[in-house]
């Protein structure tokens, strides 16, 4: 978009003929359109054959995956496979970015490992990614920062020259702090989603609304209001990978990040809160009907790695309940992940809803806050509601006649209406 040519290359045969015939591989809004200006100006394009890509390259950008190894540190064998590629494929001088996540060292790694297979010479830089999914395409173009970390000056200025469109906030920096950065990042803001979880779940019992604490703790500027939304834990493809990966890097320096490993630890339970809420509204949940509103990890993406619902729906299942899930673009994905003759796959927020004896709203989707509660009243078995990710108001709440559970607010508890439809439709 800012005028420079750009060849993608990716393994995966599947994601590149899809490229080539119009098609995005992933759900992310404004992508398609974005990738369709740029071919059709001819500075986009897509192959799987990474030596011509990179033989007419000045820069090459190495952003694959690293995901978690069994033990939590990060697996990087993708990014030195790709890097082994890079330097098979060397013809003159070029600045080589690792924009994956990787643990501090490993550009060095990287940069050695090029060494020892070309003649050629080369500048090795770290620019981590800090776009969220479901906004990647406005967070790339409009990013709060970006951080170069380069210990060469004419490398840290190709890539200044490169982002100097896109913001004036460009940080220059030293490798190691780059990577650093990164995973800081990604740590203190899963440290901010459990800490506002854990004052919820403090909330929920003594009577405080954490809408309205976080609403108050975000006026102050030190604190700032982002990433205080309650809920039912993070999840996604970084947050649980990164924070893993972190204390495993402390660890290998005998660094114990206890803050972290608790962060972690209060993520994992607070998504099994759900569930204690439905057994508290239902009792037994044997041969139950629930509702799942929500399967991405969050909402305008497609992507259910460790999305909460997974957890979920998996204690759901072995609990003996009988599963009617919805999500607007996710479920395709989801079912690769987890799929079971117990559950059906709606095509709508409103077919999950009919006949459940409880809803349970995992992702905040913006069509799910569209369907009122007295239309869900009607559809539903009983009215009972566990909002994972505080989605109605209290006004609706109030006005309805559901037993409605929230996270870190007051429960609404309205069991009469529900004991009554229960003697009435047992
Ligand atoms: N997904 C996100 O929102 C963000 C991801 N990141 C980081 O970016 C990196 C990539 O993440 P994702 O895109 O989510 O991973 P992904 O797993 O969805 O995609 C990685 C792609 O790399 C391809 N690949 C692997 N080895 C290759 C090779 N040698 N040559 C060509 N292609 C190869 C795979 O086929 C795959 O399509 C990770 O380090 C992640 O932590 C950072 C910020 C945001
Ligand atoms: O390294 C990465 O891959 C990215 O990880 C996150 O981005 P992402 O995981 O796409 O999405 P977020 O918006 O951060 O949400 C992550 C999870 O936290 C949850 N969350 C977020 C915010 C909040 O207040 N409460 C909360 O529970 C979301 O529901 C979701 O499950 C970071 O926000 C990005 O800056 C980073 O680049």
């Amino acid at each position: 978009a800012l005028g420079n040519t750009v060849v993608c290359v990716d393994q995966n045969e599947d994601k590149i003929s899809q490229l080539h015939e119009g098609k995005v591989p992933i759900y992310e809004p404004g992508l398609k359109g974005l990738i369709q200006d740029n071919v059709e100006q001819g500075r986009l394009t897509f192959t799987t054959d990474t030596a011509s890509a990179v033989e007419g390259a000045e820069i090459v950008i190495l952003a694959v995956g690293t995901p978690s190894l069994p033990g939590g540190e990060a697996n990087l064998s993708y990014i030195e496979g790709a890097a082994r590629e890079v330097a098979d494929a060397m013809n003159g001088y070029k600045v080589i970015v690792t924009k994956s996540t990787v643990p501090v060292g490993t550009n060095d790694r990287i940069h050695s490992l090029i060494a020892s297979r070309t003649s050629y010479s080369f500048g090795v830089a770290s620019v981590p990614e800090f776009l969220r999914e479901g906004s990647a395409v406005a967070d790339t173009l409009q990013p709060d920062r970006i951080v170069i970390g380069a210990s060469d000056p004419h490398v840290a200025a190709v890539l200044c020259t490169l982002h100097e469109p896109l913001t004036t906030n460009i940080l220059t920096t030293d490798i190691r702090s780059a990577e650093m950065i990164k995973y800081a990042s990604n740590a203190f803001l899963a440290t901010k989603i459990s800490f506002i979880n854990e004052i919820a779940n403090i909330c929920e019992k003594v009577g405080a609304d954490v809408t309205r604490v976080a609403h108050g703790m975000g006026l102050d500027q030190r604190i700032g209001s982002s990433f205080l939304s309650a809920g039912i834990g993070y999840g996604g493809s970084c947050f649980p990978k990164d924070t893993q990966a972190l204390i495993q890097i402390a660890g290998n320096v005998d660094y114990e990040f206890k803050l972290l490993k608790s962060v972690v630890e209060v993520n994992q339970g607070q998504r099994f809160n759900v569930l204690r809420k439905l057994e508290e509204a239902l009792g037994d949940l044997e041969g139950a009907t629930i509702g799942i509103w929500g399967l991405a990890f969050k909402p305008n993406t497609d992507d259910v790695r460790d999305a909460p619902a997974l957890d979920i729906m998996q204690s759901l299942l072995e609990a003996g309940a009988q599963i009617r899930a919805y999500d607007p673009v996710a479920t395709a994905n989801f079912r690769r992940l987890l799929d079971s003759s117990e559950v059906t796959w709606a095509d709508s927020a409103r077919e999950a809803a009919e006949g459940c004896d409880a809803l349970c709203l995992l992702t905040e989707w913006e069509e799910f806050g569209e369907v009122g509660l007295g239309e869900l009243n009607e559809l539903m078995k009983y009215p009972i509601m566990i909002d994972g990710r505080n989605v109605y108001s209290e006004e609706q709440i109030r006005q309805s006649a559901f037993a409605y559970y929230s996270v870190g607010r007051p429960q609404m508890n309205n069991m009469d209406m529900v004991r009554q439809r229960s003697v009435m439709n047992p």
